[in-house]
């Protein structure tokens, strides 16, 4: 087989990602916008050893899933994967990609449920972080085109609120008329309160003078009176951390405020809120029914960003402890529980590792522990520590179902059963699934290999042991930049360059180790990675237990 090679085939499933699946004498080629079932003629685009690429060169028998995308750009922007599937179709291939894993690096013998998916699957998210660039005089914006940092001109965007894409639309229009404007900036970022109907809009520029953004930001106010905030981030550094630290107030207050289901939440710029608003009911509803409160439990709520869900759970429980790494997200959280007048929830900031090593210090037992994590998912320690506290219930809310699996496969062997699986879509027209999953302690009969009794004296574990055993779980090989590349290539089949392996170790605070060929000056100005490469560098500095 070589680059070109026309073959004619059918799709038999989907890849990770919503590629169309097919195989030419048991060789897989992945071919992007083919479903299941659809017979075409496909040619070769690229060959690595044991996959290749292929795009579509005629659908012979479309599948009764094909849709036409609503969105003219979907087949080249980086945003919206599966336009061209029905939702039918994408809520049967995320519950068959939460199955994969689960079956594959799980192992456990579990049926995934089917997943819950919305109503109108379209326009429904509140958060939008636009790209700006100019380039040959002209400002653009929009979305990255797939597999490049190449920005796509984008005017409506099919998965934005409709109040979003019209902020959007005149937020481009001002911003055309002050060129002056148009050097330093970098994104534009527009949060959405749907029940509260108030926006936020924070433009995020290398260091500029605020006074130009001020009249910027009268004039949008006026022109949507929903608008309470208006901010200018300042970011001047050279990787790809979209928001700075420095935050100036243009117009408006610092943030805006939203409901959900009778409760009130502040959300500032910085702090994480789920971005699909309908979807976040049935998400919490989902972990709410996962935790079995009665109302005499405690409540361990790690990664709790604003206290969304801790608060939501509060109403249910005697107490419930949220932590969260993120400052202004705490502020926010404290602030969120006192304008509710809810009592029973306290909020701290922490790294959850941290914290969760304190509770078992101190022996602390709580009835249930919520977590929510990142796309990383959790540290080992963290699932060690969660085990020791030995809770009734662990429930897992999670938005990559890789590290799920992975993290299920730990507790499992930890002494926690996986009771059940939800997915919910929270990202319709994407390739993402979040899911929740409730776990219980095993019955009475079975091991809990890892629950010990701290202190001093015969079969207690001295604290100590504690910091020498976290000393054991940091990587014990050097891991090179060479391994990092190998294992890129081999799983993603593209290369990446050294810096930008570099630049996204300096970004998330790694060390970093004296790099042979490094020059003192650039000839040209360094290039930042994709997306995608950005993506696929963090999954190798997983796969190496580097973060
Ligand atoms: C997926 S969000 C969940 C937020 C919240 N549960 C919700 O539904 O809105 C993950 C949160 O974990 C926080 N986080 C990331 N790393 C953390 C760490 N090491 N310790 C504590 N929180 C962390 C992030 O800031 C983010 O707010």
């Amino acid at each position: 087989m070589k680059k070109n090679d026309a073959f004619l085939t059918t799709c038999e499933n989907y890849t990770y990602e919503g590629l169309g699946v097919v195989r030419v004498d048991g060789f897989p080629l992945f071919v992007k916008g083919l479903l299941a079932g659809e017979r075409a003629w496909v040619a070769v685009t690229k060959l690595k050893k044991t996959y290749g690429y292929a795009r579509i060169v005629e659908v012979l028998d479309a599948s009764p899933q094909r849709r036409q995308p609503s969105c003219p750009l979907a087949a080249r922007c980086g945003g919206c994967q599966l336009q061209h599937m029905s939702y039918e179709e994408q809520l049967r291939f995320k519950r068959q990609k939460v199955q994969d894993v689960i079956d594959r690096i799980a192992q456990l013998p579990l049926e995934v449920r089917p997943v819950r998916g919305m109503e109108i699957p379209y326009f429904y998210r509140n958060k939008a972080q636009i790209p700006f660039r100019m380039e040959k005089g002209e400002l653009h914006s929009g979305f990255y085109r797939i597999n490049s940092n190449d920005i796509i001109d984008m005017e409506v965007c099919a998965i934005q609120s409709h109040a979003i894409n019209a902020v959007y639309a005149d937020v481009c229009r001002l911003l055309k008329e002050r060129p002056a404007l148009w050097e330093g900036l970098r994104h534009v970022l527009i949060k959405h309160a749907f029940e509260g109907k108030e926006l936020m809009v924070v433009f995020i520029s290398r260091p500029s003078g605020p006074s130009a953004w001020k009249e910027l930001a009268t004039e949008l106010m006026r022109l949507h009176p929903q608008i309470t905030s208006v901010l200018l981030n300042i970011n001047d550094r050279s990787d790809n951390v979209i928001l700075g630290e420095e935050e100036i107030l243009l117009a408006g207050r610092a943030y805006i405020e939203d409901q959900m289901e009778g409760l009130s939440f502040h959300i500032s710029a910085k702090s994480f809120y789920q971005v699909n608003p309908p979807q976040t009911r049935v998400l919490y509803q989902t972990a709410l029914e996962a935790c079995g409160l009665s109302g005499t439990e405690t409540v361990l709520d790690l990664y709790c960003g604003v206290g969304t869900i801790s608060l939501f759970l509060a109403r249910h429980a005697k107490k419930v402890v949220g932590i969260e790494i993120v400052e202004p997200a705490i502020r926010n959280a404290k602030e969120n529980a006192r304008r509710n007048g809810i009592t029973n929830v306290e909020f701290i900031c922490s790294d959850a590792a941290a914290y969760a090593r304190t509770v078992v210090q101190e022996g602390i037992h709580p009835d249930v522990i919520c977590v929510d994590p990142p796309r990383k998912g959790c540290a080992k320690s963290v699932l060690e520590d969660i085990v020791r506290m030995a809770p009734k219930r662990i429930v897992y809310v999670s938005c990559d179902p890789g590290t799920l699996a992975r993290d299920l496969r730990i507790l499992e062997d930890l002494g926690y059963e996986t009771k059940w699986i939800q997915p919910v879509d929270m990202f319709p027209q994407t390739h993402s699934v979040e899911t929740v999953v409730l776990l219980s302690h095993k019955k009475p009969d079975s091991t809990i290999s890892v629950k010990v009794e701290f202190g001093e004296g015969e079969g207690k574990v001295p604290l100590d042991n504690i910091a020498k055993r976290a000393e054991a779980y940091k990587p014990k090989e050097r891991v090179t930049y060479k391994m990092i590349k190998e294992y890129i290539e081999a799983k993603y089949g593209f290369k990446v360059h050294t810096a930008y392996i570099a630049e996204i170790k300096r970004s998330l605070g790694l060390p970093m180790y004296d790099a042979p060929n490094a020059v003192e000056e650039l000839k040209q100005p360094r290039k930042h990675p994709t997306a995608e490469k950005v993506e696929a560098i963090k999954d190798a500095l997983k796969h190496f237990e580097i973060i």
